[in-house]
């Protein structure tokens, strides 16, 4: 993985891109832990590896192992496969990923909404993340990214350069808690993250839900 980190990371100077990150000590947590993040398009990959922290592996979806050169090396890389169609092949695969990272001492990094989503907001989150946290008692890391919609529109194919926003959010503690506590551990991490996204993106929380720039 240090290696495709480093092949990844030179893709930003390609781009134009910068990113300014704040709160990497909170990744020091001692022990592994779930990392959640708000994805956007396959350009989180380079705010991925920005940040990526030695000894943490990722969940993906399976059908990226059967992309070819990028799928072998996204295995090698250590990423972990999952089926997003059958929940209960993807329940055992994560039931079996909360023992391997506590008897090897990885962090995981999964994408709670489950899919890619450039629509200036956050969808509502997926529970497995926040599962295997409890399952393995180790902590949440959430990880927020700015919006991509200041320099890049997957539609119009649009592309310029740009500032990426990263936050790096205070662990939540898992000790203790039982698969009862899901939905709230989900829903409390589901809003501080979208506050962050808001924030770092410089959009106004509209009480409705909607979310527009400062400028409009
Ligand atoms: C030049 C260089 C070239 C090099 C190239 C290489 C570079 C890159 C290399 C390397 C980096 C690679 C990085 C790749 C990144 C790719 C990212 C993706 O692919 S994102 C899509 C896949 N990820 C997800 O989908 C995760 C999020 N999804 C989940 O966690 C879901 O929860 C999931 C899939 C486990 C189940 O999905 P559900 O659709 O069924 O949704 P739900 O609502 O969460 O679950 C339904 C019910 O099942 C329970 N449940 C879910 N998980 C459970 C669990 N683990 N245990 C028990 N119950 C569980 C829930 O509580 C819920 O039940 P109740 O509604 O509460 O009654
Ligand atoms: C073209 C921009 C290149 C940016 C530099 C990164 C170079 C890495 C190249 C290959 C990376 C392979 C991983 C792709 C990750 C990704 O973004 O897959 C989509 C899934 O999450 C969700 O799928 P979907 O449900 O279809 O949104």
């Amino acid at each position: 993985m240090r290696i495709i980190k480093t092949a990844v990371k030179t893709f930003k100077y390609l781009y134009g891109l910068r990113f300014e990150v704040k709160g990497l000590e909170n990744f020091k947590v001692g022990s592994p832990c779930v990392i959640v993040s708000n994805h956007q398009s396959i350009l989180d990959m380079m705010g991925l590896m920005e940040i990526l922290p030695d000894g943490c592996v990722q969940i993906a979806k399976k059908e990226l192992l059967y992309t070819g050169s990028v799928g072998l090396v996204m295995y090698l890389g250590g990423v972990i496969f999952i089926n997003r169609k059958s929940t209960s092949n993807a329940k055992m695969v994560m039931a079996d990923v909360a023992k391997t990272m506590l008897s090897e001492n990885v962090m995981v990094w999964i994408y709670p909404e489950g899919t890619r989503n450039g629509n200036g907001d956050l969808l509502p989150f997926k529970k497995g993340a926040f599962h295997l946290a409890i399952q393995a008692q180790v902590p949440v890391v959430p990880v927020v990214y700015s919006s991509f919609s200041s320099f890049y529109d997957r539609k119009k194919n649009l592309f310029t350069s740009g500032k990426i926003r990263v936050e790096v959010l205070e662990p939540i503690e898992t000790k203790g808690l039982t698969p009862e506590d899901v939905t709230e551990l989900t829903n409390r991490c589901y809003s501080t993250m979208r506050e962050t996204f808001f924030r770092l993106s410089g959009l106004v929380n509209e009480p409705n839900g909607s979310a527009r720039t400062h400028l409009q």
